[in-house]
């Protein structure tokens, strides 16, 4: 298990990365994020659209916070909503360590307050090159999607995590008992509507629990 963990699912993570990793586990906490399994794509993907400027929704403590800024060049910014503060307070002394911290502007918020007040300023229309949307409120993915896509460039990516719901998108809802369903619903209305969307390219990818790519076309 250790040799899978060190060299096939990361097998070339950063130190500070790996650190907070760790020190998530050793704070009994599962690492929630598909990031550490989709850390290289993500990395790729900020690399692709050159991003300097970022979004993140659903933070943490904070491991693909800490990966997009370590990828963002010196001048680069990730505005990072979560709606409370503790678990990224935990993560803070590593992602210090790295010298990336003037990088982040946390903002302790629900998500859609910051986008809309984001949208208040004209010059933020278009005016963010990815965003990542991870875990924070599944009921609203469609409503953080609405504002996105206002944020985000033409040509610009925003990558959906959770998509799958652990592989219970496709399983009846018969599998799942009652109480249960809300996570596997949601994530099919919003791949349903992601899929009509015809603003957006998509591919759906099958790693951690579902990681959707959507790239703004208009
Ligand atoms: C799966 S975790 C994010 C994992 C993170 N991206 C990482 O790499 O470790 C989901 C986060 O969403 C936050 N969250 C849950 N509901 C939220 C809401 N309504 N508004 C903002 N954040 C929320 C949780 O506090 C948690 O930090």
């Amino acid at each position: 298990m250790q040799y899978i963990l060190e060299t096939s699912v990361y097998p070339r993570e950063q130190e500070a990365l790996k650190e907070l990793r760790i020190l998530t586990h050793n704070h009994a906490l599962a690492i929630m994020a598909a990031a550490p399994d989709a850390g290289q794509l993500m990395e790729m993907l900020l690399n692709l659209v050159n991003a300097r400027k970022t979004i993140e929704v659903g933070v943490f403590t904070g491991y693909s916070l800490l990966l997009t800024a370590l990828t963002l060049p010196e001048d680069g910014k990730v505005i990072a909503i979560n709606v409370n503060r503790s678990s990224y307070e935990l993560g803070l002394p590593v992602i210090k360590k790295a010298g990336v911290v003037h990088k982040i502007d946390f903002r302790k918020s629900e998500p859609l307050p910051v986008l809309d007040e984001l949208l208040n300023h004209k010059e933020n229309e278009g005016g963010f090159d990815f965003a990542f949307v991870d875990d924070a409120d599944k009921g609203s993915y469609w409503n953080y999607h609405e504002r996105l896509m206002r944020l985000i460039k033409v040509g610009g990516i925003i990558v959906y995590d959770k998509t799958l719901w652990g592989g219970s998108v496709a399983e009846p809802d018969s599998s799942k008992p009652e109480g249960k369903r809300e996570g596997k619903q949601t994530a099919h209305e919003l791949n349903k509507k992601l899929s009509a969307d015809k603003r957006v390219q998509i591919s759906q990818i099958a790693l951690g629990h579902g990681i959707t790519i959507c790239r703004r076309l208009y």
